[in-house]
């Protein structure tokens, strides 16, 4: 039988998710979102406002949050947990993984993306198109990785942090939390918590007004 999916959030990043979802042989996907209850995102149509999937999350095989925001990403996929939701992980068929790698729950990958020996990612990352998670590196809950992004061996990423378009981060380098590196940037020295990073080599910027 095919095995069902619920994806909170029908926006662009929902859709990759659902995508990847069908890819790897998920049959019936099926979104929730506070808008366009009734109509369809994609192929996929929108079922019930995201309140609604808190009641039913049991009904499911397997639930996902397909939001882009790391705070509210993280915070619905924790919510569903405590529900006893059956958080899934998506990596997309063309992804690679080392088999000593770890990845926990509510992370999806997708197309090209490569997570090296001895990495270990959170729950609900995203590690987004192309991107590389490289040997013994670490991300914490809630991280996201744009595509393009690199990270060197050993380095580290705290909670809710984003990493832009493009960007690299230089190997044993320690990125704190929430903090937003922006996009193309060389992050080579450790980056504090809350702030944005930019250039090459990265400086920061302001601090992240999004945390
Ligand atoms: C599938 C997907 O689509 S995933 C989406 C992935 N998206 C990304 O990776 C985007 C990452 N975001 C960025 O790079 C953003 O520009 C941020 C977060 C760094 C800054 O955004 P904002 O706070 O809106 O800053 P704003 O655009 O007002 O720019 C402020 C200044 O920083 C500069 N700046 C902005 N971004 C960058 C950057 N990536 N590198 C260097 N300088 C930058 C601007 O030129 C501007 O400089 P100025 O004051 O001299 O004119």
């Amino acid at each position: 039988m095919k095995r069902s999916l619920a994806i909170i959030g029908a926006g662009g990043h929902g859709r990759v998710v659902a995508d990847c979802a069908e890819a790897l042989g998920w049959g019936r996907i099926e979104f929730f979102d506070d808008e366009g209850v009734g109509t369809s995102s994609g192929p996929w149509p929108v079922v019930g406002a995201t309140g609604a999937l808190f009641e039913r999350a049991r009904d499911y095989d397997g639930v996902i949050v397909g939001i882009g925001a790391n705070r509210a990403r993280l915070e619905r996929h924790r919510a569903l947990v405590a529900r006893g939701a059956a958080m899934a992980v998506l990596i997309h068929p063309s992804a690679t993984v080392s088999r000593h790698a770890r990845i926990d729950a509510g992370t999806v990958m997708f197309a090209g993306a490569v997570v090296n020996i001895g990495a270990v990612i959170g729950q609900a990352c995203i590690i987004n198109t192309g991107a590389t998670v490289d040997h013994d590196d670490r991300l914490a809950d809630g991280v996201h990785l744009s595509p393009g992004s690199h990270l060197g061996g050993g380095a580290t990423v705290g909670e809710c942090s984003w990493i832009g378009l493009g960007a690299s981060v230089r190997e044993g380098v320690s990125i704190g939390r929430d903090v937003r590196v922006g996009a193309g940037a060389a992050v080579v020295a450790d980056a504090p918590d809350g702030m944005v990073m930019v250039g090459v080599p990265a400086r920061p910027l302001k601090r992240n007004d999004d945390a």
